[in-house]
């Protein structure tokens, strides 16, 4: 595996296999890597002759400093497991590489979709993904760039994004990798303490429960249900919601394919997300 530090280094390996018209597929991560970013590894060496991972913790899109500051940095342990996965490259910037005096990021209309949930809770939050990713996708210029369904907002953003800027790339998006407890794997778990990572359970649990109620009751009465159950938790609710796939909004009387509950919720002070569809197609 390359390690590769500046966009110089980058640009040196990356050029000679576009020429010779190699698929790249690109995995961008802001590291503390697990089964999680794994899987999203293997989709790509499936589907592509090369492989590029990033780490970089991105400044711009954390609405809060203390979260930045208390980001979990694993380095080394990633590079070993990005070895042992067959990457074939990994990216390491820096600040100042990325972000170099006079920067300009693209702009994007995200109006419908960037008003709700992550994008109402983190203000600023997605123009700073767009920021990252879309320099990221210039620089990189992969075949297909692959993203975990666990952040589902961000998957609608980064479409979007791609789609108005019109960057010519494959969004793939993966399935939300759990542990064996339901908890969606997040490198923020590694923050929880024992007794945490238990009570953090019952964010799927509320998840699978809403699957069930959704196949007797209405969206609305389902996500009352929901809030109910999840009231008499240690954790705090931020905000749960059903939404339609695509506009983001939230649905009431009627369910569509591929309707979704999302969730973030706080446990002690790490805040999770995690979402669910809740209606596959093949019901409605
Ligand atoms: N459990 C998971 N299953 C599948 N993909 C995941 C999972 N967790 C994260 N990803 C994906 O990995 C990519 C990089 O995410 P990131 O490095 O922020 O990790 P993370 O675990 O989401 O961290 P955190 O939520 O604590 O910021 C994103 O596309 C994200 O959706
Ligand atoms: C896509 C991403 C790497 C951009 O910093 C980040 O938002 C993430 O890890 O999901
Ligand atoms: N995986 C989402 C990145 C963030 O929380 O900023």
């Amino acid at each position: 595996m390359v390690k590769l530090h500046s966009i110089k280094e980058l640009e040196d390996q990356l050029q000679p296999l576009r020429e010779k018209g190699y698929k790249v597929g690109f995995v961008p991560t802001m590291g503390a890597l697990h089964e999680g970013h794994i899987s999203l590894i293997k989709q790509a060496k499936l589907e592509c002759d090369h492989v590029i991972v990033s780490i970089f913790v991105n400044p711009t899109q954390f609405n809060n400093p203390k979260d930045l500051e208390q980001y979990p940095r694993t380095e080394s342990e990633d590079i070993a497991l990005l070895r042992q996965n067959g990457c074939d490259f990994v990216f390491l910037p820096s600040v100042s590489e990325m972000y170099p005096e006079g920067h300009k990021a693209e702009k994007v209309d995200l109006d419908h979709i960037e008003n709700t949930m992550e994008g109402k809770h983190r203000p600023g939050h997605f123009d700073g993904v767009v920021n990252i990713v879309s320099r990221f996708f210039r620089l990189v210029q992969p075949t297909k760039a692959y993203f975990g369904r666990k952040d589902f907002q961000q998957v609608a953003v980064v479409v979007e994004m791609v789609k108005q800027l019109k960057i010519p790339l494959e969004i793939v998006v993966v399935e939300t990798m759990r542990n064996p407890s339901g908890l969606a794997m997040s490198s923020r778990n590694l923050r929880l303490s024992e007794q945490e990572l238990e009570q953090a359970v019952v964010i799927s649990q509320v998840l699978h429960k809403g699957q069930a109620w959704a196949k007797t009751y209405s969206p609305a009465n389902t996500l009352g249900k929901m809030k109910r159950y999840f009231e008499d938790s240690a954790l705090k609710l931020e905000y749960l919601q059903i939404v339609h796939p695509e506009t983001l909004n939230d649905l009431n009387q009627y369910w569509v394919p591929g309707a979704t509950a999302c969730i973030a919720a706080f446990c002690g002070e790490v805040r999770l997300i995690d979402n669910m569809e809740l209606v596959p197609l093949e019901e409605n």
